[in-house]
């Protein structure tokens, strides 16, 4: 079990790349300087999240996780979705490409669907291993519910800076509208036999999506900040999140809010030496919503993509975009354009 092992801590050494930290409590009481502050991280890199109160909840999916990552190969490769555009289901490693040259990568996925888990027990998108199953009641559903919860809550705060009239953005994520929003447990095997110094264990991405509620206990996320073009860890703070803007809120904002380019490697130093275990939460427009920048909405949105209107006009639903990126980073794709 992840949450049994003693783990080493991020080694004080190595260099690191601070990111702002949130109090979601003063956010929810709608104090103006952490709302500024907020929207200063949220238009430039992502922010860290403390006060969240998921800990209880994220403990017993990273329990979840381990007991379906833990299943026989063969049980586990009886959800792997039919169509190699959709995520839900299970990944096994070595399915997608780390990079262009399509190095494979070392990582296991376990993605449920928001909808699932808030339908159970009746059935949206697919059917899950009994150890899901069996925690959805108890341990999915609250985790799903109050992560779409947080990131509604921030939903929110953007529309209304942005000048959105009130509840724009959240009509682009409906509650009971199917989506691709989805809980993600992710298992990188440890260095010495599965990873080298250097290796990369997911690939350089931005997220697809409006908003990530990413929760780790080791090192090996790395982040590129704006005008670098280098990686530097993010260093795991007990009890707090990491929020990342996703691709569909940079879009509908016309490129103000911000999807930071990052990736997973190998722990640092002792670290390197365990299991690395994450846990993600996704949220996503509804599958329908055309994703573009909202400009007839918003005279700030207007105003940043006057010089070049068509740039965020991507004539695709939040649906599509998702499948084309899924099917993109899968091994046997990785010649086709657009990969990466
Ligand atoms: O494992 C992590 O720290 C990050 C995972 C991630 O970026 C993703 O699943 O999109
Ligand atoms: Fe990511």
């Amino acid at each position: 079990m992840p949450g049994l092992t003693k783990l080493p801590p991020f080694p004080e050494d190595v260099p690191t790349h601070p990111l702002l930290v949130i109090d979601y409590q003063l956010i929810k009481q709608g104090n103006p300087e952490e709302i500024d502050r907020l929207w200063e991280a949220a238009t430039k890199l992502g922010f860290c999240l403390k006060n969240h109160g998921v800990d209880a909840e994220v403990d017993e999916m990273f329990e979840m996780g381990a007991e379906t990552i833990g299943l026989p190969f063969e049980e586990k490769m009886k959800f792997v979705p039919n169509n190699e555009n959709v995520s839900f289901g299970y990944k096994a490693k070595g399915a997608n490409a780390v990079d262009e040259r399509g190095t494979l990568d070392s990582t296991e996925f376990l993605n449920i669907s928001k909808d699932d888990a808030l339908a159970w027990p009746s059935k949206v998108h697919m059917e899950y291993p009994s150890t899901v199953n069996t925690r959805m009641e108890s341990t999915i559903k609250p985790f799903v519910q109050k992560s779409v919860d947080i990131n509604d809550t921030f939903i929110d705060v953007f529309n209304d800076r942005l000048g959105f009239p009130k509840g724009t953005f959240a009509k682009k994520h409906p509650m009971w509208e199917p989506s691709c929003s989805e809980a993600r447990c992710i298992r990188t095997p440890p260095g010495p036999n599965g990873l080298d110094d250097k290796k990369t264990a997911l690939g350089a991405h931005t997220d697809f999506g409006s908003l990530s509620f990413l929760h780790n206990r080791l090192g090996g996320l790395q982040v590129m900040p704006p005008g670098s073009t280098g990686w530097y860890y993010v260093k795991p703070i007990p009890g707090h999140a990491i929020c990342n803007i996703g691709d569909a809120l940079t879009i509908f904002s016309g490129g103000i809010l911000r999807s930071n380019m990052h990736r997973v490697v190998t722990p640092p130093k002792d670290q390197a030496n365990h299991e690395r275990w994450s846990l993600v939460f996704f949220t996503r427009p509804a599958n329908h919503m055309v994703l573009r920048a909202l400009k007839e909405e918003s005279p700030m949105v207007a105003e940043a993509v006057a010089s070049n209107p068509d740039k965020f006009e991507t004539g695709q639903t939040a649906q599509e975009w998702f499948n084309r990126r899924v099917k993109y980073q899968r091994v046997k794709n990785r010649t086709a354009d657009g990969t990466f």
